[in-house]
């Protein structure tokens, strides 16, 4: 697992280091990095690093000094490197003058803004040391129009300017970096909302920091740690023995939900799926192996249940959601069973008292369950987890996965294919058959995310797909997840 700490806790810790480490110690460090990485990929994008034009966007405080080193160690290197200062009174002094007494060039904005409008868009590479930690709202408008102009890759200083560090939340223009270089560890800015796209590929820089951050606010699951926690038969398993998963959901109208979250079930995992409920014909021809009925009372007994999609919010929807809330075992609840959920408290008081619950809602599912998401996605879904004591995946870009003790999990996403109609369904089944095999319910959610999400990506390839399509590659996701434990192990 990744962690991801949040600016107060990078700050916390790099007071610590201050009482051992000279501050100036760790900006060149962190520059250094930046430094080695930009001249990487200078060579990489033009095959060579000196007589190369770097321009270095530099704002106000550390970000901007961070900026100016790295600009030194590229002067170094042969590279030609133009500093646009962008608050030229309040810019890093010391690494002005480092920059200055290694040859770059300074334009100052607004004063200089047509050279730096030249400067930028004619460079082979651009630095981003607008704004880091210290990051708040979007890029105010001298420091977007020179954005606009980048051709070149762009390397981001700790944080892309205009996304906010803990909240990955974009609220105007901001920096859309090919590679952001960061410190210490990754901040939640990196893997949320809008700004796990903004920071590209991002680089984690050990300056010293690592032993002082303590545990993560949040974690990244990788696919080596999905594939350690998927379930694998052993030699003495049986259909029973792995786990047996009942789905309860679609309806006559719209057997669709069903027929995906049972296929997803039987996919995942190698136990037993019962499915209960007015689409059990369509369930049994598409998927033989599951054992349909039509009544939830006439299912017999099953380790998890999934309870939701396609299930609808009349009567006899709620009925069935209050019969497996009372059966005593982990439940993923996820679509129509949120908006059950959430339009009628009595319906908590069916559930067994600390039988685990997984709720899936999107944001509109979640505002009817637990009020506007905002911008701060980790802080709403913990507070939900906390407040319903059930683990909360809250879908978006990026999905968050809080438990009820307070942590969280976050799913980078890889690109937005996987977001079509029935996507969710599958993703309930894959987090039923989880819970059924026994593996924890937060880690079961995240790593069903991180499978589902896998598999949207190698179905899409690139072009558009249908849930069924990205149902049809789980198998392949999961291939790959367990391959990636095996290399790591
Ligand atoms: N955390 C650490 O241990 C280290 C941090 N370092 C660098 O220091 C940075 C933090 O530096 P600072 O705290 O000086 O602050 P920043 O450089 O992040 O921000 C500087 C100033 O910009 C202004 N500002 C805020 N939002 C703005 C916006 N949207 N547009 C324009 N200006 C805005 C504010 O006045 C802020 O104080 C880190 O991101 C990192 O790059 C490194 O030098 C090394 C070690
Ligand atoms: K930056």
């Amino acid at each position: 697992m990744k962690g991801v700490w949040t600016v107060e806790r990078v700050r916390a810790a790099e007071r610590r280091v201050f009482e051992r480490t000279p501050e100036a110690t760790l900006m060149r460090r962190a520059a250094f990095a930046v430094g080695v990485r930009s001249a990487e990929l200078l060579t990489e994008h033009t095959g060579a690093v000196s007589g190369r034009r770097v321009a270095l966007l530099v704002g106000a405080g550390n970000n901007g000094g961070d900026a100016l080193w790295a600009g030194v160690f590229l002067l170094h290197r042969g590279v030609a490197v133009t500093a646009a200062l962008l608050a030229p009174e309040r810019t890093h002094a010391e690494g002005l003058v480092a920059f200055r007494r290694a040859g770059g060039r300074i334009v100052r904005v607004p004063e200089d803004t047509e050279a730096a409008h030249v400067a930028v868009s004619t460079a082979d590479l651009v630095i981003d040391g607008i704004v880091g930690l210290s990051g708040r709202g979007p890029l105010r408008p001298p420091a977007a129009e020179l954005v606009n102009l980048v051709t070149g890759p762009l390397v981001a200083v700790d944080v892309p300017s205009g996304v906010d560090p803990d909240t990955g939340a974009v609220a105007g223009p901001a920096v859309n970096a090919d590679v952001t270089v960061t410190f210490g560890g990754r901040k939640p800015g990196h893997v949320l909302a809008d700004g796990a796209v903004c920071s590209g590929a991002v680089h984690v820089v050990d300056i010293g920091l690592g032993d002082e951050l303590g545990e993560p606010d949040l974690v990244l699951l990788d696919a080596a740690d999905m594939g350690a926690l998927w379930p694998v038969p052993g030699p003495e398993d049986d259909k029973y023995t792995q786990g047996v998963v009942g789905v309860a959901a679609g309806s006559e109208t719209y057997p669709g939900a069903a027929v995906l979250a049972t296929g997803a079930a039987v996919l995942a995992t190698s136990g037993m799926v019962r499915y209960a409920g007015p689409a059990a014909d369509a369930v049994r021809t598409r998927w033989p192996e599951v054992i349909a009925t039509g009544s939830i009372n006439d299912a017999g007994r099953v380790q998890a249940w999934v309870v939701g999609p396609g299930l609808g919010t009349g009567a006899a929807g709620r009925e069935v959601l209050a019969t497996v809330l009372e059966k005593g075992v982990p439940v993923c609840a996820d679509a129509d069973a949120i908006n059950l959920l959430a339009a009628e408290t009595a319906l908590w008081d069916a559930r067994e008292p600390d039988t685990p619950l997984v709720l899936t809602p999107h944001d509109r599912e979640f505002a009817r369950l637990a009020g506007d998401v905002g911008d701060d996605r980790v802080a709403a879904a913990r507070r939900a987890a906390e407040r319903t004591n059930c683990v909360v995946l809250l879908k978006g870009h990026s999905t968050v996965v809080a438990a009820p003790d307070g942590r969280v999990l976050v799913n980078r996403a890889r690109g937005a294919w996987p977001a079509t109609a029935g996507s969710g369904d599958v993703l309930s089944g894959l987090i039923g058959a989880l819970l059924a095999s026994g593996v924890e319910p937060w880690l079961a959610a995240g790593c069903a995310a991180g499978v589902h999400e896998l598999a949207g990506d190698v179905a899409a390839d690139g072009a558009p797909i249908g849930a069924s399509a990205l149902l049809a590659a789980v198998p392949d996701a999961v291939r790959m997840v367990r391959a990636a434990a095996a290399a790591s192990a």
